[in-house]
């Protein structure tokens, strides 16, 4: 599924500026921000509240417009939305008026192009959503609704999926259940993953990268590789090293949020922290 090669970083955010105009004034969201993505890894984004993760995770899909700077993808350049790149929001954002089977159909109903329905009953079977295919989403619980948000992602087989902080919503027993999920999945399907995420725990679960950005405007301050073995096991992650990993993005994070006065923070160019298994 995925093409890009060891040097061509899959997915290239390069000096991403974002500047929104409000009713008081410009607000620069990302300053000058850069990122390498490759493929077949999965790369959660973390940092203080407002520093501009969702702002960043959408220029990435195309969504959203930079007002500087560029997203490549497989070393091309992007212009708006793309099919090798999908999207799981917040929200599962179904439509209430059809059933499962047909929110997964209507991207494909969209696009005038037809479903692969073994793959799609692939997905929903890895999901755990057999026999849910007639059902509408208010028959749904949050997770399940969730779920085939992510089915419905990744029906159009994308090379990279983007995930907005996608189970911020679910109770903490569904979340975790998800993040086993997304873990399967992509030891089944390698595929590239973002993830934005507040939760550091989650964040560490799922990812072979940890990205800090710092408080508003966004750059990445920091980078940590998590070398832990998949799956990750329960006993994995309550070891000391997940923990002091753990409280090293969080002081990083705490650190972004002080106040720093009037001046902007000078951000060197990050740091990659390599912790041993
Ligand atoms: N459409 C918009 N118009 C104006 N300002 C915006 C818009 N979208 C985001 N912002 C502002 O840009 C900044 C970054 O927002 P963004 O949602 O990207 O941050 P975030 O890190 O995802 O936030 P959170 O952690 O709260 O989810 C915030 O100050 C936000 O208020």
């Amino acid at each position: 599924m995925n093409t890009g090669s060891a040097r061509t970083p899959k997915l290239g955010v390069q000096a991403a500026s974002k500047v929104y105009t409000t009713a008081s004034g410009d607000l620069l969201a990302l300053d000058r921000c850069s990122l390498d993505v490759h493929a077949n890894e999965i790369v959660s984004i973390v940092g203080p509240s407002g520093c501009g993760k969702t702002t960043l995770l959408w220029s990435m899909s195309g969504l959203h417009r930079l007002t500087s700077g560029s997203i490549l993808l497989d070393g091309k350049e992007i212009a708006g939305p793309r099919p090798e790149i999908g999207i799981v929001f917040q929200e599962a954002n179904l439509l209430p008026w059809r059933n499962l089977d047909a929110n997964i159909n209507f991207p494909f109903e969209i696009k005038g192009e037809k479903p692969d329905r073994a793959w799609i009953a692939h997905l929903l079977n890895r999901v755990g959503l057999d026999g849910f295919g007639g059902k509408f989403p208010r028959e749904l619980s949050g997770g399940m609704q969730q779920r085939a948000a992510i089915v419905r992602a990744l029906a159009l087989k994308p090379s990279v999926l983007l995930m907005d902080e996608p189970f911020g919503a679910l109770d903490s027993f569904t979340r975790e259940e998800m993040n086993r999920l997304v873990e399967e999945i992509w030891l089944d399907t390698k595929t590239t993953i973002v993830f934005i995420t507040h939760s550091i725990e989650e964040a560490i679960f799922l990812s072979n990268r940890v990205v800090v950005l710092s408080a508003r405007p966004g750059r990445v301050a920091k980078e940590y590789n998590v070398p832990f073995p998949r799956p990750r096991s329960l006993e994995i992650m309550a070891t000391k090293e997940v923990f002091d990993l753990t409280n090293r993005i969080k002081m990083d994070i705490v650190g972004e949020r002080r106040p720093k006065g009037s001046e902007q923070p000078e951000h060197k160019s990050a740091e990659i922290v390599r912790i041993r298994p």
